[in-house]
């Protein structure tokens, strides 16, 4: 699409051949009139001046489909332009699909004309189709657009008209653009995004989201105060909050709102920081890159044997190789971009990763809200209010429980008593099984402290003793419980069910409790309960028709 510098630069080789013009049938006019008879004179005049064009008549401007063999971005210009100028008497239309666009595009057919009024000046426009033949010999149909109006207009049709032509049809492109969602497997491959989330549907905090909208305002609007202060023209955003907060859907919507594509990048599937770098590198402007879980890949890495030699940082994907891209070389190419990185625990990252000027904003995904029950129930049921929803909105205060959780419950009915009636029932038996929870926590809690001060002693002494195979103990234990096991039998090996729940399990599998090695009382009466998942997470509930996973002692 040509810009409008370009269109002004046009403007200006035309507007010195017009005067050229005007210069030639001026002199050819004082030429005539000192040497022939008035009446002869006339005549010849006016056919000079329909020749070379009268300074009083009107004036066709022709915008041709090719230029060569490229395309005339100003031709596509107009005819997207018309879209909107088409008059009720038109019998021919052009309807025409470009590869990414969402929508079809119709405009006026081979003959047709429209009227348009700028600024008080009547322009037409008309699509003219010419058969030719090319040095080849091959026929072929030639298409332009013309745009006809008084000459006197000239300079703002070209100054002001014809810029804001593009603008127009730019916008309805950037409207119409199809979004891209890149993912990484050796190389990028790409599939259309058609995800439906934007700002309007999404439950987050209303004060939030405003920020955020303001803040991705901001950023795209900032081109020259970016190149002014000397910063690359990025941003980068860290979501985090437990899973089924709408970390993944907040992402989406900010490609829908800004039109950007989004590369989705899992570390885990990269080998090195080289081919981090080359992979980066080759993605485009106007794109988000995101890094989900960003705690699990960047933790893997760095358990890597041999992770300490220099060399190997060459060699294998490391925390500082991501830093040093965030800092260094994803500042120096392209523009307009975004990183975005994900993770259920923030409090897992490195340090390094949460300094001020690295991640611009840290936007806190949280449980499901009153007010983001009330956005959810808009989406799903239509209605803004409701007999049900003060009580709704008392349990959700009540009990920490997801938008993905609600939003399933509000599925199962179209019918908003029954959908609202079964959430009640939902949240209540949420809040039962976390205050059985939280009992057995309790319990447990009293009777570590009436332990005896020997036993105590005992078992400082014996973690004292060996402290490595400690620590490596945890920390294996660490990553493991962050992982979406890959095996359909999942020995969660956790210590506390804060960390069972936060497991991310597959839809169908079963779980082993190794409940012997906790060995202690508040295992059992969680093993005595049944198991629910609820987005691939666990939820204690006592319901048997809802067990999707099966324990095995
Ligand atoms: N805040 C929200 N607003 C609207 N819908 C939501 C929200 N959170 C979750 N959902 C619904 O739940 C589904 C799962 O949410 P999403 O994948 O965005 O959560 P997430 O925080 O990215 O989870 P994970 O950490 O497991 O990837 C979404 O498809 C959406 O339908």
């Amino acid at each position: 699409m040509p810009s409008a510098t370009t269109v002004l630069s046009t403007y200006s080789t035309f507007a010195a051949s017009a005067m050229l013009v005007r210069t030639v049938f001026s002199e050819i006019q004082t030429t005539v009139t000192q040497i022939i008879p008035p009446k002869i004179r006339e005549k010849i005049l006016s056919k000079i001046g329909s020749l070379l064009g009268n300074p009083s008549s009107q004036i066709t401007l022709i915008f041709d489909d090719y230029d060569g063999y490229a395309v005339n971005q100003m031709y596509e210009a107009c005819k997207i332009f018309l879209r909107t100028k088409i008059p009720p008497s038109v019998q021919k239309l052009n309807v025409f699909r470009a590869p990414e666009r969402q929508n079809l595009l119709i405009t006026i057919g081979e003959g047709e004309t429209a009227i348009d009024i700028f600024e008080g000046i009547q322009v037409k426009w008309e699509m003219v189709c010419t058969k030719k033949r090319s040095i080849e010999g091959v026929d072929y149909e030639a298409r332009s657009m013309e745009l006809s109006f008084p000459k006197k207009n000239m300079d703002r049709i070209l100054s002001s008209y014809l810029p804001y032509v593009v603008e127009r049809s730019k916008a309805f492109i950037e409207e119409n653009k199809v979004l891209k969602l890149y993912s990484y497997g050796g190389s990028w491959e790409s599939t259309n995004l058609h995800h439906p989330s934007t700002f309007e549907t999404l439950a987050m905090d209303s004060k939030l989201k405003q920020d955020l909208i303001n803040d991705l305002d901001r950023f795209v609007k900032r081109k020259k105060y970016y190149k002014r202060v000397g910063r690359a023209w990025k941003r980068g955003y860290l979501l985090y909050g437990p899973p089924g907060t709408g970390k993944s859907s907040l992402i989406a919507a900010m490609a829908n709102y800004l039109k950007f594509d989004i590369y989705d990048l899992e570390l885990t599937s990269l080998r090195c920081n080289s081919e981090f770098r080359r992979l980066l590198v080759s993605t485009t402007n106007q794109s988000i890159l995101v890094i989900e879980d960003i705690d699990c890949s960047s933790e893997l890495r760095s358990q890597q044997p041999g992770g300490h030699n220099p060399n190997d940082s060459q060699l294998q994907l490391t925390l500082s190789g991501l830093l040093n891209f965030i800092d260094g070389l994803w500042s120096s190419c392209g523009d307009e971009r975004i990183i975005v990185l994900t993770t259920n625990h923030k409090e897992r990252l490195d340090p390094a990763l949460l300094r001020p000027g690295r991640m611009d904003m840290h936007i806190h995904m949280s449980y499901c809200t009153p007010c983001g029950f009330k956005t959810l129930a808009s989406n799903y049921l239509g209605i803004r209010d409701h007999r049900l929803f003060p009580e709704i909105e008392k349990l959700i205060v009540e009990v920490e429980v997801t938008p993905a959780a609600i939003a399933e419950e509000l599925m199962k009915s179209e019918e908003a008593d029954i959908a609202l009636g079964r959430l009640v029932e939902f949240l209540t038996r949420v809040k039962t099984a976390q205050n059985e929870a939280t009992d057995g926590k309790d319990k447990e809690a009293n009777k570590k402290g009436n332990e005896s001060p020997v036993v105590d002693q005992s078992k400082k002494k014996a973690k004292r003793n060996n402290p490595t195979a400690r620590n490596q103990k945890r920390k294996a234990m660490r990553v493991a419980r962050t992982r979406t096991p890959s095996t359909t039998n999942y020995d969660v090996d956790s210590a506390t069910w804060a960390d069972l729940r936060s497991v991310p399990l597959l839809s169908a599998m079963e779980v082993t409790l190794t409940c012997g090695r906790c060995g202690i009382g508040m295992w059992h009466s969680v093993v005595n309960l049944h198991l629910i998942i609820l987005n691939r997470r666990l939820v204690v509930a006592p319901v048997k028709s809802q067990i999707l996973f099966i324990m095995r002692p």
